[in-house]
């Protein structure tokens, strides 16, 4: 079996007025999808931000690939980098607005591998039709884009890089019902095809029990892992609860 594509090792995350979390600990492994699921302010998005390096945790250890990012040259660090993507909830920000979606898309290829635009629009061409966008959108600036064809774009630019590991912080919830269900599905597909691991971020039980088999529940300072029938019971009674009160 191969190493875990992810390891986190009591993980604790401290603004200086107490722990966000703290004593966290998982594996991700190749083609696998693990959901962080909790209220607002649990700290979801600080622990993918951890692990993506936006942010130093207070305590603990992070392996990607079994490697500490933190023990690596810089050069290492940069190339290992390409690696590990994130993909945000707010599909208006992801994408510079002064950039046409050619222009977007082929950029994270242009810097990491060093190659010129042309190249990179042959390398990306197949994605952009296989995330089911059209060539006349290439053209196209982010606002001339609907918030699904955004989202789209993003998985095309992410996916040119072939990456092991992607934090999805709630990629879907600004989108309609529908669209969502398309992301979703295609998202998957994406998986299935490539085995990318997935760190999946989201406070909609449905979205996260479709997504993930094991579901990482955060909530007042502590953390709890579930397999996805005993997450879908814990939410039911947790709902049949709160209605009783
Ligand atoms: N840079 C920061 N400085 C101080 N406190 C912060 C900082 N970033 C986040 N926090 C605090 O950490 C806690 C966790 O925030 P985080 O955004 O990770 O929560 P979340 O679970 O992702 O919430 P949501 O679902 O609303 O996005 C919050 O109380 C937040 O105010």
């Amino acid at each position: 079996m191969s190493p875990p594509v992810l390891e986190l090792k009591n993980i604790a995350k401290s603004y200086g007025h107490g722990d966000v979390f703290a004593d966290i600990s998982f594996s991700v492994s190749e083609a696998e999808s693990i959901g962080l699921f909790g209220e607002s302010g649990c700290g979801k998005t600080t622990l993918g931000r951890c692990i993506m390096q936006l942010e130093r945790q207070s305590a603990g250890t992070i392996l990607l690939d079994s490697l500490d990012p933190t023990r690596l040259s810089s050069r290492k660090r940069r190339e290992s980098r390409q690696s590990y993507q994130m993909i945000f909830q707010h599909p208006e920000v992801s994408l510079n607005p002064k950039m046409t979606l050619a222009q977007s898309v082929t950029e994270l290829l242009m810097v990491h591998k060093k190659i010129c635009f042309d190249e990179a629009m042959d390398t990306i061409q197949p994605l952009i039709n296989r995330v089911g966008l059209r060539n006349e959108h290439l053209a196209r600036y982010p606002h001339q884009l609907s918030g699904g064809e955004v989202q789209r774009a993003v998985l095309a630019r992410i996916f040119s890089l072939q990456p092991k590991l992607i934090i999805a912080d709630e990629p879907t919830s600004m989108l309609d019902v529908s669209v969502q269900a398309q992301v979703l599905r295609l998202m998957k597909e994406l998986q299935n095809e490539t085995g990318v691991a997935y760190v999946f971020i989201s406070h909609d039980p449905d979205v996260i029990s479709a997504m993930c088999d094991r579901i990482f529940w955060l909530s007042k300072r502590t953390w709890r892992l579930y397999d996805k029938s005993t997450f879908i019971s814990q939410v039911k009674e947790d709902y049949t609860s709160s209605k009783n009160v």
